[in-house]
């Protein structure tokens, strides 16, 4: 199981249309640099030997900043590199992968706005369960709405650590984090930023709101 404390500050969701161009690494680093905890590497593509190579290299670079890297959607992939995963309601069974990855990894569940997902999820193995979107989101517009007040009964529900995404910027994240999020994901607001040295200035800023709650 994930040691306390490991799951909470910011989440970092890599974007293969936002870091195109070589910004994928040095656009990390910069976040790590300015705090991420965990980073996921969402990739659609089908060219496994890209992904592959990209997981590879941003699995050194969570490594050499005590952050934890999450594979989304390909249980395969995270075996092969001994890391995280993050599974939606159409990505195969939690249980299979808990059993893939072992006790110690750390898996996450797309729970959208439904309690009983999340519930499901805890029984399943998960290590986290997340919910979102709570806002408008560039990224994923059509992900299913959820409302803040969600947070605050999850926390009283299910005894594990809570993600909230979608839409999340610096001026609507405290909110969920007094809810009971104790990670904030994000895409858009982090990585779509003209230089790695903005991307590390909103990472620490992001990682600020945690010290303050
Ligand atoms: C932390 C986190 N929460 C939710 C999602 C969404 O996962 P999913 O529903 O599988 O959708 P895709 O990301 O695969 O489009 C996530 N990736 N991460
Ligand atoms: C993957 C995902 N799942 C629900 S909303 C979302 C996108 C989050 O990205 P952004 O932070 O840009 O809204």
């Amino acid at each position: 199981m994930a040691k306390p404390g490991k799951l909470r500050g910011l989440y970092a969701i890599t974007d293969s249309q936002l870091l195109a161009d070589g910004k994928l690494l040095p656009y990390v680093e910069a976040a790590l640099t300015g705090g991420a905890r965990l980073l996921q590497y969402r990739d659609k593509s089908t060219d496994e030997a890209r992904r592959l190579r990209e997981a590879e290299a941003l699995h050194r670079l969570c490594e050499s900043h005590g952050a934890t890297l999450i594979i989304n959607d390909d249980a395969e992939l995270a075996a092969r590199l001994g890391v995280g995963l993050h599974l939606g309601q159409q990505d195969g069974s939690l249980a299979a992968a808990r059993a893939l990855l072992g006790r110690q990894a750390v898996i996450g569940a797309t729970c959208h706005a439904q309690l009983a997902l999340a519930e499901q999820a805890a029984s399943e193995g998960a290590s986290y369960v997340a919910f979102g979107r709570f806002f408008n989101s560039l990224t994923k517009p059509g992900a299913p709405a959820a409302t803040p007040d969600l947070l605050a009964q999850a926390k009283a529900q299910v005894a594990l650590p809570i993600v909230a995404i979608g839409g999340i910027d610096l001026h609507n994240a405290a909110p969920l984090i007094d809810q009971g999020a104790s990670m904030i994901a994000v895409i858009h607001a982090l990585f779509a930023a003209a230089s790695p040295t903005e991307v590390e200035r909103r990472a620490r800023a992001f990682s600020a709101l945690f010290e303050s709650n």
